[in-house]
């Protein structure tokens, strides 16, 4: 059989770039379509000199004609921009929105958070996303749903982060649902390439520090919340029993997101000693190839992950303030959508699971 053949739309772009560096070494895929929007007839050697292989591809227009006829279909489009392109998709290609216009489940959250049209939930493309328990206690997996799936819908980058770092917590019950909090330092390149804002001027951003989206305004909220409602058993339409305090803060770096994830130690919580609630981490872990729940004592580090699909955890109490750390650092691009990705289509091809992905970093 020959391999399959991939279309990857937003091809220009950093989340669709990565899409490809990836895919470009695939050992079952091969990258037949690039797609842009103002970068239509060019040569996409000039967007992706990283990418030899792809160098002589031209970049087509974004059309359902354009994209149709690809075994795979991956959309890297502005939030909006693939919910009524994905509809005039053909049902046998498997497409994968890298976007977020598939990802929630509630409309209310979608209205909330994004506006505009409100597409219909795909399969959620994690992996090792915990979605309850199964009668033997074991924990049951997003990724039990993903074999066959023709329309996977891929996270957040920050979603990723959070989920993975707290939800052994949440899932055994050792936190407050209500007062969960997160913090996390992101890379310049989650925000895309083109220059909306100023502070994306690397005048601006090489020598600061930035928060954004504060305040409960941040458009991940919902989809964290819904992860954390599905890791106990919950439907999406439950997650308002969990409360996030949010806040990004834009570091001088490319790739990268650091998340400390925070809360109060429920009464379950706080009966365990330290090696106990390593060992729920551990045991949420167990068998997951890419999270790695890191030796006691050691921290994760963005710089450990880049270029990886591998997330780098960790789990810390706070005797004094009774609070649950929880860490995770994952290359945004990668594991954060492009690498997860893969997996996912790795998982619905009935693959390898890591098939053309790698869980080493580039360090330093
Ligand atoms: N950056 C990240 O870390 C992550 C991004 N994502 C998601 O991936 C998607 C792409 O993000 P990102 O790569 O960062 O963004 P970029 O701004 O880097 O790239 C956007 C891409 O979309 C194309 N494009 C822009 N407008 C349109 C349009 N109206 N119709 C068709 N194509 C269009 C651009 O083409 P051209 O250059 O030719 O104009 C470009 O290829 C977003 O939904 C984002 O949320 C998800 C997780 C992480
Ligand atoms: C630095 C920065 O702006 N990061 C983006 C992350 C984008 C992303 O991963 O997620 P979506 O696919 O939902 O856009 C943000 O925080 O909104």
């Amino acid at each position: 059989m020959g391999k399959l053949t991939v279309a990857v739309a937003g091809a220009t772009g950093y989340a669709g770039g990565e899409a490809l560096r990836i895919l470009a070494t695939h050992p079952e895929c091969e990258v037949t379509c690039v797609a842009g929007h103002s970068s239509v007839g060019e040569r996409f050697g000039q967007f992706a000199p990283h990418i030899p292989q792809l160098a002589d591809l031209t970049v087509v227009d974004t059309t359902p004609e354009n994209l149709n006829g690809h075994d795979i279909i991956i959309l890297a489009l502005p939030h909006g921009a693939s919910g009524a392109l994905a509809a005039q998709l053909d049902p046998d290609s498997i497409v994968i929105d890298l976007g977020a216009d598939h990802r929630l489940e509630c409309k209310d959250a979608w209205d909330a958070f994004y506006g505009g049209d409100f597409y219909d939930h795909w399969t959620y493309g994690m992996p090792e996303l915990i979605t309850g328990k199964a009668a033997d206690g074991s924990y049951t997996r997003q990724r039990e749903n993903l074999p066959g799936a023709k329309r996977i819908a891929g996270p957040g980058c920050n979603v990723t982060a959070t989920t993975l770092a707290m939800q052994p917590a949440v899932a055994e019950g050792l936190v407050e649902p209500g007062a969960i909090v997160a913090d996390l330092v992101v890379g310049y390149s989650g925000a895309g390439k083109s220059l909306k804002k100023p502070y994306l001027l690397a005048s601006e951003a090489l020598q600061s520090a930035l928060p954004y989206s504060v305040a409960g305004r941040h458009r991940h909220i919902p989809e964290i919340l819904q992860n954390f409602a599905h890791a106990v058993g919950l439907t999406a339409a439950d997650a308002s029993r969990f409360r996030l305090g949010f806040t990004p803060i834009l570091a001088p770096m490319s790739r990268g997101i650091l998340a400390t994830v925070s809360a109060p130690l429920t009464e379950k919580g706080e009966s365990l000693a330290d090696d106990a609630i390593r060992a729920v981490w551990t045991k949420a872990y167990e068998g997951q190839d890419f999270v790695t729940v890191l030796p006691e004592g050691m921290l994760p580090a963005t710089g450990n992950v880049i270029g990886s699909n591998a997330a780098h955890i960790q789990v810390a109490v706070d005797h004094n303030a009774h609070r649950l750390y929880a860490f995770c650092a994952i290359d945004n691009l990668n594991r954060g959508t492009a690498g997860q990705a893969v997996e996912s289509l790795n998982i619905a091809l009935g693959l390898d699971e890591s098939t053309g992905l790698t869980k080493i970093g580039v360090a330093p």
